[in-house]
């Protein structure tokens, strides 16, 4: 019941998502029946205690039960259903599901309701606002730049020669033998972009044409933007490697954006068997994930609105104390005049 009540009442205060005439919004993607609806309401949960301005979209797949979808409106997102983007026949039968859950992120392209958006994979927790993000510039794509030195990178020629865009001076590219130095390649779990039509359909038309490589969309999108890519700095989508792999360019208290995605680093799935996962700072983030997760405080319908250190109200109860002192009738009588 409370939830219901919660969910029209928030509408008017959401709509600060107008910024000079232009809406903004976060968006993460959500695939299957499995256990990622958990990653998605930790971070619908952690954009709350940051007190980001702006709601959270969810990108749906048709295969996402009902009853998911039905949490995440309850935790105060906007749920919108996209159709599966299927890689070019032939190439990828035996991973087929892993290309379409990937590809079908394109297809947020198409939200031009939206100005500028922040997509965030399901996987991230944001500990800190990251809000100032959208005043950006226009015209460029943002995103973090990814570490070359894990075992998943073991196809690339990067990880042969053993360089990494993280510290490029430690081996230096071998231009003579490789070519040119390729150009910096952002990890796609976290990225600044505009909605627009006409790039969503030259997306999905090129996508139809180039052969899908390991990383999926994130190389693609590496391909199709590599011209006006702008490298954020790390504190925006740490990923986890980094810790480990680059500590030097990492302070771990200043990291605002966490990304679980090493291997056994799902903090919903973690059992703290898999390698590096015994570090303390890992488990110290995946705690710090499950403190979001279960504070009940956070969840949309007990949300607290007004000044944080004067008294703080739930919504239901603000709306009460309207309604009593005749406000919510006053807003009323110009529509029924
Ligand atoms: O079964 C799945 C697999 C992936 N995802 C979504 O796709 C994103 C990318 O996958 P993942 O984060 O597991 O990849 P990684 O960052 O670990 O490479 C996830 O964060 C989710 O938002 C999903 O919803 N269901
Ligand atoms: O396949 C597509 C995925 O590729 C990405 O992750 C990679 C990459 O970042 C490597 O550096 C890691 O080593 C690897 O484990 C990890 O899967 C994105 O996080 C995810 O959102 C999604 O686009
Ligand atoms: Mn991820």
């Amino acid at each position: 019941m409370a939830p219901e009540i919660n969910t029209k009442l928030t509408r008017p205060v959401l709509s600060a998502t107008a910024y000079g005439g232009e809406k903004r919004a976060y968006v993460t993607f959500l695939a299957g029946t499995g256990d990622y609806v958990k990653g998605v309401v930790g971070l619908a949960k952690g954009l709350r205690k940051a007190e980001s301005k702006y709601p959270l979209v969810v990108a749906v797949l048709p295969d996402v039960p009902e009853d998911h979808r039905k949490q995440l409106v309850d935790q105060g997102c906007v749920v919108k259903e996209i159709e599966p983007v299927y890689p070019p026949e032939n190439q990828t039968e035996f991973a087929m599901a892993y290309y379409v859950i990937n590809y079908s992120k394109l297809r947020i392209w198409k939200f031009v309701e939206y100005s500028k958006m922040i997509y965030l994979d399901g996987d991230i927790q944001v500990f800190d606002n990251i809000d100032h993000l959208f005043d950006l510039p226009n015209g460029q794509f943002y995103a973090v730049m990814d570490c070359f030195c894990e075992k998943t990178w073991s196809h690339s020629p990067q990880y042969k020669i053993g360089y990494c865009q993280q510290c490029p001076d430690k081996v230096t590219w071998p231009e003579a033998e490789l070519g040119p130095k390729p150009p910096l390649y952002f990890n796609a779990g976290m990225f600044v972009y505009e909605p627009n039509l006409s790039t969503y359909h030259s997306l999905l038309e090129t996508v139809k044409v180039v052969p899908p490589t390991l990383f999926a969309e994130q190389d693609f999108l590496n391909m199709y933007f590599k011209d006006i890519y702008k490298p954020i700095p790390p504190v925006y989508n740490l990923v986890m490697a980094m810790l480990w792999r680059h500590p030097e360019n990492i302070e771990l208290d200043q990291v605002k954006v966490v990304h679980y995605c090493a291997a056994g680093a799902k903090p919903w799935r973690f059992t703290g068997e898999e390698e590096n996962m015994d570090r303390e700072d890992i488990k110290m983030l995946v705690k710090k994930w499950w403190d979001i997760y279960n504070d009940e405080s956070l969840d949309y319908k007990n949300v607290v609105i007004g000044d944080g250190h004067k008294k703080q109200q739930t919504l239901q109860q603000f709306i009460e104390a309207l309604s009593e002192a005749g406000v919510l009738q006053y807003v009323k009588a110009p529509s029924a005049a």
